[in-house]
């Protein structure tokens, strides 16, 4: 349960695959009604589609669905992000809160963006909090006021566990908790392809493998477990286990983990860099002498 009344009406703005998981999870949280969430499509069917799973209000009109918001969720990409903003400039009011959740819009150009009595944040949440269980970092920008900050911890609360840390560290949570579920999957489709390398059948090794990562994960989230204790109990001292850990270690397992994180990271800051590079050329263009 958390702590402080999760806002309402919470408004997404960009119904796509991130925005449908923290309705799922909202929902599900037993916090939030239906009727206080609205989002917005740009396409009809999706709007139908989100209505009909979800009993959410369904919107095409971002300006008009901001009003009287009580916290706004950016959930578009961004090559959409800076058209958007202009269109909810005008309608947003001071004391509001907009929380941008891409992964790759910088605070600043937020800022820049939004009108100034606005308080602007960022958050990363990860898929997994469609089923409430997703740690979600969020970093505060220069604007924000006490009130938008509990309203913020109590949505992501309601969704799993907010992580308050500096825009710096929410870049590397991008490349490690953002994009992790991707590759805790692969690895799952990699043990599966093993299982069938070895003679079993496509369905069995994907229950095999699928089970191995549920049953572990439900382990991990025991009260006090360890990921070197839960280690333990299954590797017997110079057994099965440890060989193929070593062989994990010796083809390159935490060098591969490693890397994947470092190039999101960089992926996640160039983009952040082209985009505000986009930015700033619009302004000069429509700041310079017609
Ligand atoms: N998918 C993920 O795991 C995560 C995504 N993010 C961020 O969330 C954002 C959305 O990502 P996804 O949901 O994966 O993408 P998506 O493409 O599934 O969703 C974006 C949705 O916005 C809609 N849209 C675009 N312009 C619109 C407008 N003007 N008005 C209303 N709707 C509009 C699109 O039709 C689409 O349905 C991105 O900025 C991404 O960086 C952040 C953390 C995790
Ligand atoms: O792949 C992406 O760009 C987004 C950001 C983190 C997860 N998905």
């Amino acid at each position: 349960m958390v702590s402080h009344p999760v806002p309402a009406p919470i408004v997404l703005l960009g119904g796509g695959k991130l925005a449908e998981a923290i309705i799922k999870g909202l929902l599900r949280s037993g916090n939030v009604r239906a009727s206080d969430l609205r989002v917005t499509v740009r396409r009809p069917e999706r709007g139908e589609e989100l209505r009909s799973r979800h009993g959410v209000q369904v919107l095409t009109d971002n300006a008009q669905a901001v009003r009287g918001a009580a916290v706004v969720l950016l959930s578009v990409r961004q090559a959409q992000m800076a058209e958007l903003m202009a269109c909810i400039f005008p309608a947003l009011e001071a004391g509001q809160v907009v929380v941008s959740l891409s992964a790759d819009v910088r605070l600043a150009q937020l800022e820049a963006a939004l009108p100034a009595g606005v308080s602007i944040l960022r958050a990363i949440p990860p898929t997994p909090v469609g089923v409430g269980a997703g740690v979600t970092p969020i970093t505060a920008g220069s604007r924000m006021t006490e009130s938008a900050r509990r309203v913020t911890d109590a949505l992501f609360a309601a969704l799993g566990r907010p992580l308050w840390v500096s825009e710096e560290e929410l870049t590397v949570c991008t490349g490690v908790s953002g994009t992790g579920p991707a590759y805790v999957f692969r690895f799952v489709e990699a043990l599966a392809q093993a299982a069938m390398a070895h003679g079993m059948g496509a369905a069995e090794a994907a229950a095999l493998a699928e089970g191995t990562l549920i049953g572990a994960a439900k382990l991990l989230a025991e009260p006090g477990a360890t990921t070197s204790g839960l280690i333990a109990q299954v590797a017997t001292p110079g057994g099965i286990t440890v060989a193929g850990l070593e062989a994990l270690e010796a083809h390159g397992l935490s060098r591969a983990v490693g890397e994947a994180v470092t190039v999101a990271i960089q992926r996640a800051k160039e983009r952040a860099d082209a985009s505000a590079r986009s930015a700033q050329s619009g302004a000069e263009a429509h700041s310079a002498p017609k």
